[in-house]
């Protein structure tokens, strides 16, 4: 079956749905930054001083001299085909005509639109870090004919991945026309070892009621050269990767040497992620699809251990769950449960014996209630086990650790000296390997749009999610220009900085959400006045962006371009630094481009 014909964008005229007039090219890169052209906020915050990180590449952090009463506002913005192609036509976004949105008030979505990723403010506060909305653009990049898009699914499994999978095949061929779309079976190495799948509306229908993924999955087997390799020889131009924080990385990777290697590959390719993980660990966004379904179904094992150890004479139940890293799935579905007497994570390291110790906690409750249950997120007390059992340093495919069995361990050590009647659930597998559940669903479903809306309109090398609960483009990798508070000195200190997979996303034990648990499960901190343990508590909550202080010498270029910058009363552009493209913004007029807070300190 055609698929264009039966979309509805087939009924729009050719000409009419993408017409070939060009857009001014790199025209976003030229705006004035008049990001909220509120003249209350101008009042409210004088002589603001800004920074502007676009692209991939971060741009500098700059200070006007004279202190403002108001901290920056920075931008975080992804990188555009238009850094690298600067003569890309544009096009209408066939939207423009599209029946679903005909009577949508605003279809597209602003230039200035931001996410502000901190939410809970004080008077005073800095403006802090935004990224862009995600969401359709008034112009696109590519004709619905010349999209050649690719998907692939890689990692671990997760309820969800088929919806996005469907969404983002349904969501072009629907909403921009798009017919020809592979799917790349069995991961990263699908590109260069395996045929590929055509993928329709057809085919990927029913995707979504089934667990796993449709395309099959993989980990290992990265080999950036040969899948930019493939994608050039294949002509795709959007590539759309559905994967957790290693599936990221590589897309990172496939974006640099695509894309800042246009020059001697001349690729026009968009690539853009999809975070993936049951464990939520992923950085910045607010939570990965999948996660509410493997905790819903994460009850249901909980339910069972609780009913089976209720029911007998001190009875005991382990409840294993997963989170390699982060104990969100564990956390979460105790805090749901309420029959869970004891949640053990990575986070938080416990110990047995002694005052304080699991063992005293254990026996308390058997007193009290007769009974009791255990959730366990894999990664817990690694440490511990390591050092009582024949601890392999086996690695998977990916290089990610092989987990010791905490929870055959654990089990074992109550076992001893207890007369306890033992239940064990592994439901780890169970919870992954199921359909997303109706949340999820319309969650996977908007992921799946932004990532189209973000490909369409050029952006490349971003992940998609929300922040704060408004879908935003996240830079994958981004490099970090930082500048001394005196530009003359021409500080410059510089480094890659991974937004996406720089920093796991775990639980915070000085965060209330924890205390919430304990104060829930009435279990034992395993704290106890711990220095070392509280310090590395404190060092852990430390928000590692934060960090970011980097020992490299002065950059000469980069200096030459800020002086230029900082005498021109507007500029914006690219330069390009260790072939590594920069882009920058300037204006005399400073923040709000009003001529009363003039700043003359510019930020590229
Ligand atoms: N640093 C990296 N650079 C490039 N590719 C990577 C990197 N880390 C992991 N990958 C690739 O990403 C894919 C998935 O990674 P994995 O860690 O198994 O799962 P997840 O993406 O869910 O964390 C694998 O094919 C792996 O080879
Ligand atoms: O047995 P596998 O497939 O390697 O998966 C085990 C791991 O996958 C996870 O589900 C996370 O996987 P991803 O990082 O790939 O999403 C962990 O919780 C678990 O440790």
């Amino acid at each position: 079956m055609d698929v264009s014909l039966s979309s509805p964008l087939s009924r729009i005229p050719p000409s009419l749905s993408l017409s070939r007039t060009p857009f001014p090219p790199n025209s976003h890169t030229r705006r004035s930054f008049s990001l909220f052209p509120n003249p209350k906020l101008s009042t409210t915050f004088p002589r603001k001083s800004l920074i502007w990180r676009q692209n991939q590449f971060f741009t500098v952090a700059a200070q006007h001299q004279e202190q403002s009463d108001c901290e920056d506002f920075v931008l975080e913005d992804v990188p555009h085909l238009t850094n690298f192609l600067p003569d890309l036509p544009s096009y209408p976004n066939p939207l423009h005509r599209s029946q679903a949105y005909a009577v949508v008030k605003d279809t597209f979505v602003s230039h200035e639109d931001v996410v502000a990723q901190k939410i809970v403010v004080q008077k005073g506060s800095p403006r802090g870090l935004h990224f862009r909305r995600a969401g359709p653009r008034e112009q696109v990049y590519f004709t619905s004919e010349e999209v050649r898009a690719c998907v692939v699914t890689c990692g671990g499994l997760c309820p969800g991945i088929n919806t996005v999978i469907r969404e983002i095949v349904c969501g072009l061929s629907y909403m921009y026309g798009v017919d020809d779309i592979l799917g790349i079976e069995g991961g990263y190495r699908g590109f260069y070892s395996k045929n590929t799948k055509k993928l329709t509306p057809k085919v990927v229908n029913d995707i979504h009621k089934r667990g796993g993924t449709f395309l099959q999955t993989s980990r290992g087997g990265h080999d950036t050269n040969k899948i930019v390799d493939n994608i050039q020889d294949r002509g795709i131009n959007q590539v759309y990767i559905i994967g957790g924080d290693g599936t990221q990385k590589g897309a990172a990777a496939i974006y640099k040497v695509a894309n800042y290697e246009v020059e001697k590959r001349g690729i026009q390719v968009a690539v853009a992620g999809i975070p993936k993980t049951i464990d939520n660990d992923i950085a910045v966004i607010d939570k990965s699809f999948g996660f509410d379904t493997a905790v819903e179904e994460a009850q249901r094992a909980i339910n069972a251990a609780h009913v089976e150890v209720e029911s007998v004479e001190n009875g005991v139940g382990i409840v294993k769950l997963m989170g390699r890293y982060s104990g969100f799935i564990a956390m979460y579905a105790t805090l749901a449960s309420r029959d869970v007497d004891c949640c053990l994570i990575p986070e938080s390291p416990f110990y047995l014996e002694g005052k304080g110790g699991l063992f005293e906690f254990i026996d308390q409750r058997l007193k009290e209630n007769g009974h009791m249950v255990i959730v366990l997120a894999e990664g817990a007390g690694q440490d511990y086990v390591a050092q009582n059992m024949q601890a392999v340093n086996e690695k998977d495919a990916s290089g990610n650790k092989l987990l010791l069995d905490v929870g055959l361990w654990l089990n074992q050590k109550i076992k001893v000296s207890r007369n306890i009647c033992f239940v064990s659930a592994d439901p780890t597998y169970m919870i992954r390997a199921i359909p997303s559940n109706a949340s999820d669903n319309i969650y996977c479903t908007l992921l799946a749009h932004s990532a189209v809306h973000g490909a369409m309109a050029g952006y490349t090398g971003f992940t998609v999610g929300p922040v704060n609960s408004r879908h935003a483009y996240i830079p994958i990798s981004s490099l970090v220009l930082r500048l001394s508070l005196d530009i003359r000195e021409s500080n410059v200190k510089r480094r890659v900085l991974q937004r996406v997979t720089q920093t796991t996303n775990t639980v915070k034990l000085t965060d209330r959400m924890w205390a919430r648990l304990l104060a829930s499960t009435n279990q034992p901190s395993f704290l106890q006045n711990n220095e070392t343990m509280l310090g590395r508590v404190d060092g852990d909550s430390v928000d590692v962006g934060n960090k970011m202080m980097i020992n490299s010498k002065t950059n000469a270029s980069v200096s030459t371009v800020l002086s230029s910058v900082k005498s021109s009363s507007y500029s914006s552009g690219v330069q390009w630094f260790d072939e590594i493209p920069v882009h920058f913004a300037w204006g005399s007029n400073g923040w709000l481009d009003s001529p009363a807070r003039n700043s003359n300190f510019g930020t590229v």
